[in-house]
């Protein structure tokens, strides 16, 4: 019987690396612990034959990839329900743990919203008795939810959803509507045939007044026979994009009775005579979606993981074309347009998953906070959460695309997976808060903050910095710190124009909601580039913090890859850059100095080493008096790959 035999090119290239392949594996998996967790994981699902297609999925019909995506899921479920009662470490919740898991199936699991919103919201929102109803049922697959908030006439103005929740303090119930087709939801996860169960987002009515939304647990299927219930319409939403198993469905209530207990009530309460207690901020009911969005960064890094480690394994083996006339064709990872697609993407995978972890670590923080009722630091972790979501997801998207462009046509193929990543991500920028939208939210935030750096006003940690570039600035010197320097100066230099756009517009007549729409591009470019400067500053941070733990060789490769990433970016960004002058700076020569790379490595995610023997050599030299940017490209040589 034929054995798969490796490529030989492969095979070369794995042989080529200089560090502890383990040593980074670890790194990776954020410590020995975590590769043992995932391994555990992975060696379960691997021998579980029915996890494996007899028949590629894109050959079934969508009701045989629907029940396919089932079966698998439960497969999932149990394992993973397994190994965290076998390992009470093991914290399904932490970023991409759970995903992982599920995602092992390829296809999106119609539970991943079971998953991923509804039980983090049980944990989240619920009070403690209902806790102590909901959370083990849902834990254990007893109740299967989904999270309905999004309606067909509203995904981003949650004030403008048109659900209605009317408290009847006769019968202490709340009677649950669907006024219009608009106010049918629209989109969740798993709705179409899979949940019995949902989370409702709804406008809550009690005396006649209305509080806002609020959310509830519904049960919207019989336990026993899996029917709607009476005074419910429910169905799946049809063909998309990608996420084709994810069984989106739709959902109406016609005067449909739930008990008063099924309001979540950790946060409001309306009490049996239908008088309504205020939660500390109305914006805690929001908080799902910031936990979803703390996910969302390292789910990106992942998925992005996953697409560059086929690329640039495509690239060592695929030869093609004859530079030179009679010598063998080159692997096309030897073109440095090649390397310029696929590098990018590896060293993107690494910032977005330490980013993704110093996220997590901050939203953890704020939660027990918030426990404790301290809201202080809910509005810069909305903020942060806005941002970093949608960056992560836009650039986690596009660098999916250019690692399948980079394959040629056969990235075009079902088999390559990159389809199915690229059906995943682009979901990404879209649900969870939409890319455009995120951005805006987040500048109302650095709107705030420049107005307060204006004032002398000591600001939160990410944009305390605007106070330093508003006054004299510090020397800077050549270092990848000058790197991080200079996004912040560019991050002022666009909040400040925004700012300025915003007071123009209003100078000229415009009301505050007029002006901020003139501006409202201006806005968006504001938070993107604070959004880049904390993932370039998280990055090369986490890396020197991380290095002083670590052995030379990796320390050496992953400062390298970080450097790439921050040239990178001020390539990308050299014209603003150059603008960085309308900031009132002190005269400063601002240098960058080339990051000589002789050799970098980086593993994209297990069992993959990419061994860069250097990267493209950029020295860029800025200079704010006269604004001259030379760059001097030096040339690199060999790129092998290396895998365990
Ligand atoms: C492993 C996980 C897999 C999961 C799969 C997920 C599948 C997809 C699920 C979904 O898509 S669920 C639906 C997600 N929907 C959204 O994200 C809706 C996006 N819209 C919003 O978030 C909000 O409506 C808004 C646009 C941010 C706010 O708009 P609105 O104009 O109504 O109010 P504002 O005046 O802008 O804000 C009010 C006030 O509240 C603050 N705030 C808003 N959101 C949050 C939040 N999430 N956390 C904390 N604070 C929040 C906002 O900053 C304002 O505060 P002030 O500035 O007035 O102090
Ligand atoms: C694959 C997928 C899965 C989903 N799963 C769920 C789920 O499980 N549960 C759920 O509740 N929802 C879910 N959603 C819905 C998702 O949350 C919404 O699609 C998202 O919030 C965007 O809302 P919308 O679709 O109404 O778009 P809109 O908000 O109508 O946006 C359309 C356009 O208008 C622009 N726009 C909107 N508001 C503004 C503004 N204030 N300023 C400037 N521009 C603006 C946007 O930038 C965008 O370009 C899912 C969506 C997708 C794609």
């Amino acid at each position: 019987m034929a054995v798969n035999k490796v490529n030989e090119d492969l095979l070369r290239e794995r042989a080529r690396y200089t560090f502890n392949i383990e040593e980074l594996t670890n790194f990776i998996d954020g410590g020995e612990e975590g590769t043992r967790n995932r391994r555990e994981v992975e060696d379960m699902v691997i021998h579980v034959k029915e996890l494996h297609d007899e028949v590629p999925e894109d050959y079934l019909s969508h009701k045989e990839r629907y029940e396919n995506a089932v079966k698998k899921g439960c497969i999932l479920i149990d394992l993973l329900k397994e190994h965290v009662l076998r390992h009470s470490s093991f914290d399904a919740y932490k970023p991409s743990n759970m995903y992982r898991v599920l995602s092992m199936a390829k296809e999106v699991s119609p539970v991943l919203l079971h998953m991923g919103m509804f039980v983090p919201t049980i944990f989240g929102q619920a009070s403690a008795e209902q806790q102590e109803e909901w959370l083990h049922k849902a834990l254990m697959l007893e109740i299967i939810g989904t999270y309905a908030q999004t309606e067909l006439g509203h995904g981003t103005f949650l004030r403008g959803l048109e659900t209605t929740a009317t408290y009847d303090p006769s019968t202490e119930e709340f009677v649950l509507h669907s006024p219009t087709l608009t106010s049918y939801k629209w989109w969740p996860g798993g709705l179409g045939q899979t949940a019995n169960h949902c989370i409702v987002v709804a406008q809550l009515y009690s005396r006649e007044k209305c509080y806002g939304v609020h959310a509830f647990l519904v049960q919207i299927r019989d336990s026993e026979t899996h029917m709607p219930l009476p005074g419910i319409k429910v169905g799946d939403i049809g063909p998309k994009l990608g996420f084709q198993t994810a069984n989106n469905g739709f959902l109406g209530f016609d005067h449909f009775r739930i008990p008063r207990k099924n309001m979540l009530m950790r946060n409001a309460q309306v009490l049996k005579d239908g008088r309504y207690v205020k939660s500390k901020s109305d914006k805690l009911t929001y908080g799902t979606m910031m936990l979803v969005r703390v996910m969302i960064v390292s789910d990106a890094a992942y998925e992005l993981s996953r697409a560059a480690t086929i690329a640039a394994r495509y690239s060592a083996v695929r030869r093609q074309s004859m530079p030179r006339p009679g010598q063998p064709e080159p692997q096309i990872l030897d073109y440095v347009t090649q390397q310029h697609k696929v590098f990018i993407a590896i060293a993107t995978s690494h910032a977005l998953r330490l980013t993704g972890g110093w996220l997590w670590d901050a939203y953890s923080s704020l939660t027990h906070d918030l426990d404790q009722g301290n809201l202080d630091q809910l509005p810069e972790l909305h903020a942060l959460a806005c941002c970093l979501k949608a960056i992560s997801s836009r650039d986690s998207n596009s660098l999916v695309e250019q690692c399948r462009m980079s394959c040629g046509g056969h990235g075009y193929m079902s088999s390559s997976n990159f389809p199915t990543i690229y059906g995943a991500t682009a979901a990404t920028v879209t649900y969870e808060g939409e890319y455009t939208v995120m951005l805006l939210q987040t500048a109302r935030y650095l709107m705030k903050a420049w107005k307060e750096a204006l004032g002398g006003i000591v600001l939160t940690p990410t944009v305390a910095y605007m106070v330093t570039y508003n006054k004299a600035k510090p020397a800077w010197v050549n270092t990848p710190e000058a790197i991080i320097q200079g996004f912040h100066a560019v991050a002022v230099g666009k909040v400040k124009e925004a700012a300025d756009g915003i007071e123009y517009h209003q100078n000229s007549g415009k009301d505050y909601e007029d002006a901020w729409n003139a501006a409202s591009v201006m806005l968006v470019k504001a938070s993107e580039c604070y959004c880049r400067a904390i993932i370039c500053e998280t990055f090369w941070k986490e890396i020197q913090k991380h290095s002083r733990s670590m052995s030379r060789n990796l320390a050496v490769v992953l400062q390298q890859l970080s450097e790439l990433y921050l040239s990178y970016w001020v390539l990308e960004r050299s014209g603003d850059f150059f603008q960085v002058r309308t900031v009132p700076l002190t005269r400063t020569k601002f240098e960058f100095v080339s990051f000589a790379s002789p050799k970098c490595h980086c593993q994209m995610c297990t069992g993959f080493v990419a061994h860069i023997t250097s990267v493209v050599v950029l020295a860029v030299q800025v200079s704010i008096q006269n604004l001259t940017l030379t760059f001097c490209t030096r040339k690199r040589n060999e790129f092998d790959i290396g895998s365990c």
